[in-house]
């Protein structure tokens, strides 16, 4: 790269406080990819709860089970390998277990039953 070249990369790069904003775009393109694959893996998971969604009603059973839910999120805080982080892992399934009982709530009353 000429020494011109590279100077204007530089600017291109640094904001007002001078810090390197080049960090920040390749931080938020990791984020970019990790968010992908959530969105793939949560998308995923929707279809699954839309099938125990389906046998739930076919067998009379409510859409909360208390002790699924402790089992679950004992088992996958286990994967974690931070400690510092597992409150925030905690917090992160909960939300995914109220949006999936949010959504089989309204797969009910879409279907009005
Ligand atoms: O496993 C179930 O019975 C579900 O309905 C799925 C799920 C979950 O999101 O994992 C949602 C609600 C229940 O309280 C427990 C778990």
């Amino acid at each position: 790269m000429g020494e011109n070249l590279q100077k204007l990369w530089e600017i291109k790069f640094v904001n007002v406080w001078g810090e390197n904003m080049k960090d920040l775009q390749e931080m938020r393109k990791r984020i970019d990819e990790i968010d992908k694959e959530l969105v793939k893996l949560f998308e995923k998971r929707l279809y699954v709860i839309f099938e125990i969604n389906e046998y739930k009603k076919k067998h009379l059973l409510p859409i909360e089970d208390k002790n699924r839910e402790r089992e679950l999120i004992k088992t996958n805080v286990s994967y974690c390998k931070n400690p510092e982080y597992s409150t925030y892992i905690v917090e992160f399934l909960e939300c995914i277990i109220s949006i999936s009982k949010k959504v089989q709530l309204d797969y009910r009353k879409i279907k009005n039953d």
